[in-house]
């Protein structure tokens, strides 16, 4: 049975006692919605055009609206946030904290480059996966993000670069597979409603038990990233504890599976910690388990968080464990964090503001 994708759910009512926000609603929702409000249907698209497309806030700003329809709408929530604070890096990196209608705090980063604005967006507000070198996993967790949350997440980031968002990272606070319902109704939405291609959209996991198996089975067009880390079951338990009741071994069968199931080629992201997981025999082992696997390795060096004291392994001992991969035959990248060096790793900027 594939997860629910929470499609049609958007329970919207014109009722100012059950402001369902209309972020992340179909054009046939909102049609439905403003001729329940007594308004012709074409005002559906138009109000579809100004919620996707002109990123409108608020509906008093709707002005092809009548204008005492406008009044009465007035505080009839669209379902934005509110930019809470924003660091610009030297290469124009800009991260957010972005305060939610309860007082939550979350962090989205938009990433420019010539070609392309990537956004990276969280799924939770904090994560209950607790791996322990990130900001986000030691600060515990607080709730799911709702669907709109996740879209807002993006038009803030367009709007503020007034640049058309061309990419999103599902690699931002939180576990998306624990919040699959949500993420995967925001997924479709982003792609129909804000015209972002699905092939753009990279949903990184830890891995929880058979939901990369469900998640296949909805044949998204997304790019798969797991978060592997490690390359035996005890150097991943240490460093995930979630990991004790899910084996490398059950994590990789799953990962099979997906690629047989989506024929799409997948990537496991390993962040390099110095002399715990980047040694020569970690690449050996590492590149044992993904022969033969449509994959590819994405490294990232560790970014330092205050609550931990891991190291980022030097350049000469990642280029190694590169090398050590490549010459096995393995696919392999290193990724490093644009900007914000400070408050590079995900969740660290929003620890220190709280
Ligand atoms: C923050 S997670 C969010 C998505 C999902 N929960 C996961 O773990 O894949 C995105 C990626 O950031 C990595 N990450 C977390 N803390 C990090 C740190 N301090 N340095 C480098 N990468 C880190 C994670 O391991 C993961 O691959
Ligand atoms: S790395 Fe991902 S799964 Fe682990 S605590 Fe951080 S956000 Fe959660």
């Amino acid at each position: 049975m594939p997860l629910a994708a929470g499609e049609n759910s958007q329970n919207l009512s014109t009722q100012s006692t059950a402001k369902a926000p209309l972020l992340g609603a179909s054009l046939a929702e909102l049609t439905a919605w403003v001729e329940a409000s007594g308004q012709p249907a074409y005002r559906g698209r138009q109000l579809y055009q100004w919620i996707y497309q002109k990123g409108a806030r608020h509906l008093r700003e709707i002005t092809v609206f009548p204008k005492q329809w406008r009044e009465e709408l007035a505080d009839f929530p669209i379902g934005r946030s509110t930019i809470h604070h924003r660091s610009v890096a030297p290469d124009e990196t800009i991260k957010y904290l972005l305060k939610l209608a309860d007082n939550q705090i979350i962090e989205t980063v938009g990433i420019p480059t010539a070609d392309r604005l990537t956004v990276c967006v969280s799924s939770q507000v904090g994560c209950p996966m607790a791996c322990d070198f990130c900001a986000t996993g030691k600060g515990g967790f607080i709730r799911n993000l709702e669907k709109h949350e996740i879209i807002d997440q993006v038009l803030t980031v367009q709007e503020d670069f007034k640049r058309r968002v061309s990419h999103i990272v599902f690699m931002g606070m939180g576990e998306p597979l624990l919040n699959a319902d949500n993420v995967i109704a925001a997924i479709k939405s982003l792609n129909q409603d804000v015209g972002i291609g699905q092939r753009s959209i990279t949903l990184s996991t830890v891995g929880i038990p058979n939901r990369i198996r469900r998640l296949a089975e909805h044949q998204l067009q997304v790019t798969l990233a797991v978060s592997l880390h490690a390359s035996n079951q005890k150097l991943r338990q240490k460093l995930i504890p979630s990991a004790e009741g899910y084996t490398l071994e059950n994590l990789l069968a799953e990962c099979r599976e997906y690629v047989k199931l989506t024929k799409r080629r997948l990537t496991f992201e390993y962040v390099l910690l110095a002399g715990l997981n980047d040694l020569p025999e970690h690449a050996e082992e590492l590149a044992k388990h993904l022969r033969g696997f449509q994959s590819h390795v994405n490294l990232i060096p560790y970014n330092p968080i205050q609550e931990v004291d891991y190291q980022r392994p030097n350049p000469k001992s990642i280029q190694a464990f590169v090398s050590a991969l490549k010459q096995r035959g393995i696919a392999v990248s290193v990724r490093y964090s644009r900007g914000l060096e400070a408050d590079a790793a995900c969740g660290q900027l929003r620890a220190n503001h709280i």
